[in-house]
């Protein structure tokens, strides 16, 4: 695995910005961090008192040499000093694209140093930017007062903001994250913006904390990108690098303290752990998404805090796609089940549903519905599994009012604090590994996620989903999770009898 990101930025004489807190960011998440010096600065934490731009032969000699030997799987670039730099760098960029058998992922952090602007306000080094460097970034990552430099659109309000980054992307970039931090909008938050290009068309995020109230704040931009890069460079899709850096800034400055007389930097620390840190997925029905002006779906009833389940532990959990199915796992004692069927029409969905509910009460097992929450409310399911897309066509009150349980899936950091919002009964995490089930291209979390989410929603009751089996079965519960869901591994057994009581001991 390629781990290896390169910053290509200035130097922070003062140490908490440029390069120096590049270099920490990158370590806290795993990657290793090369350097290509674009400036010396000199800058205690009372200001900036010069810049003193790197010759663009010194940058090229140092690109060539980590070219030669050591390729990056993300580069970071931060400070350009002038219109010079801009274009080499552009020229390198463009011939790693092109050449390199892993092109890389470009994230460019724009510095407009100190907030004079001085490095964004002259207008050719605005159109080097959009000219030459733009088409070839992957991940753009302005504050507000470098996205108003250098879109000229002035950030007054949330379509302000969209109307800047689609600006951004016409001009070639692939994805824009708005840092908000000096954005007070609603008054008291800190609202992140995020639309991405790169993979999907147009999906777009926000995310939003209450402000941390510190005037220790040097380098949260520089930090943000790269713990941004670092996270794109350890496969992470961009919402959760997203979500990943603006937590880690969070945490950092909280504890950020001053080493001179000015203000001091925001604090290198590591993974974030703690929930609090995290920030919300803002999203329609909620009071920052009625601030923000989100137009609500038709069919969306927002509701949250559902019907607890028995236990915080449920165990195996069968996934079966037949009521046959449902019952011979009920009667070897699974507790845990869900009917999952795809392609019937609607009366026999009415009652197969029928029957598992009727099955479920006689095993006194818990029997979620998947998909089907109309149907599960109708025949008083003990509860109901929706994915992340079913969310906003659910009238989530109608399944909170009648009771049923609501168990929500999740891939990755970004769906798990969506889940978040809604109190859901459980959190599913998947896919932990490759499954022929379904396809979850680009959905594999792998064991080393799955231990941090466990920790993360302690407060739920978990399952993880996806490719699991028997010999995976114990590994994965030793992540503390509650619950191990399975498919193939009960359905494809030449024994499920003897598949369901060695799932069950390696679980327990
Ligand atoms: C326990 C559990 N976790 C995740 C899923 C996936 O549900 P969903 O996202 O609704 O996708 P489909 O199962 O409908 O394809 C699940 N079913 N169960
Ligand atoms: C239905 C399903 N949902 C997943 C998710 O990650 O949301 S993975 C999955 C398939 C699980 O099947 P198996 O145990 O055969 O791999
Ligand atoms: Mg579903």
């Amino acid at each position: 695995m390629n781990n290896v990101v390169w910053t290509i930025a200035g130097s922070d004489s003062g140490g908490g910005a440029g390069i120096q807190a590049d270099i920490k960011a990158m370590q806290s998440f795993g990657v290793h961090g090369c350097t290509a010096i674009t400036a010396l600065t000199a800058q205690n934490s009372l200001g900036v008192e010069a810049i003193n731009a790197v010759s663009t032969d010194i940058i090229e000699s140092q690109l060539l040499a980590l070219e030669k030997d050591m390729k990056a799987k993300v580069i970071k670039i931060g400070m350009l000093a002038n219109v010079q730099q801009i274009q080499l760098i552009s020229e390198h960029i463009s011939h790693y694209k092109a050449k390199w058998p892993v092109p890389p992922v470009i994230v460019y952090d724009p510095v407009a140093i100190a907030s004079s602007g001085d490095l964004l306000t002259e207008e050719d080094t605005v159109s080097a930017i959009k000219e030459c460097l733009l088409p070839l970034v992957d991940v753009i990552t302005p504050n507000t007062h470098e996205t108003q430099l250098l879109t000229g659109v002035y950030l007054i309000g949330p379509a302000a903001i969209k109307e800047a980054a689609n600006k951004l992307l016409s001009w070639g970039a692939k994805a824009v994250v708005i840092k908000g931090g000096h954005w007070d909008y609603p008054s008291g938050y800190c609202i992140d913006y995020c639309i991405n290009n790169f993979t999907q068309k147009g999906e777009e995020y926000w995310l939003g904390n209450e402000k941390i109230q510190t005037p220790h704040n040097h380098g949260t931009g520089c930090s943000m990108a790269s713990v941004i890069a670092a996270c794109l460079a350890k496969d992470y899709p961009l919402k959760d690098a997203f979500i990943l850096a603006k937590a880690y800034i969070n945490q950092g400055l909280k504890v950020a303290v001053r080493y001179g007389e000015g203000i001091g930097p925001v604090a290198q620390t590591s993974f974030p752990t703690n929930l609090a840190d995290y920030p919300q997925v803002i999203e329609a029905g909620s009071w920052l998404g009625d601030e923000l002006d989100f137009d609500v779906p038709l069919d969306f009833n927002m509701a949250a805090d559902f019907a607890p389940c028995e236990s915080k532990s449920l165990g195996l959990y069968a996934v079966v796609d037949s009521v046959d199915w449902l019952e011979k796992c009920l009667q070897q004692g699974v507790k845990t089940v869900q009917l999952r069927v795809k392609n019937k029409d609607d009366a026999q969905l009415d009652e197969l549903v029928a029957k598992a509910v009727a099955l479920g009460e006689q095993y006194n097992a818990q029997v979620f519905i998947n998909d089907y929450w109309q149907l599960a409310i109708k025949h008083g399911a003990y509860g109901v599994h929706l994915g992340q897309q079913d969310l906003e066509n659910t009238n989530l009150a109608a399944i909170k009012n009648a009771g049923l349980r609501l168990g929500l899936s999740t891939h990755g950091f970004y769906e798990m604090l969506r889940a978040h919002n809604y109190r859901p009964s459980y959190l599913a995490f998947g896919a932990i590994y490759p499954t022929t089930t379904k396809d979850m291209t680009g959905q594999i979390q792998g064991l080393e996620k799955l231990f941090k989410f466990v920790p993360l929603m302690q407060s739920y009751p978990t399952v993880a989903i996806g490719g699991i089996d028997l010999k995976r079965a114990s590994q994965v519960a030793k992540t503390g999770v509650g619950s191990v869901a399975v498919v193939r591994a009960i359905s494809e057994a030449d024994d499920y009898v003897q598949a369901i009581s060695a799932l069950q001991a390696a679980i327990n």
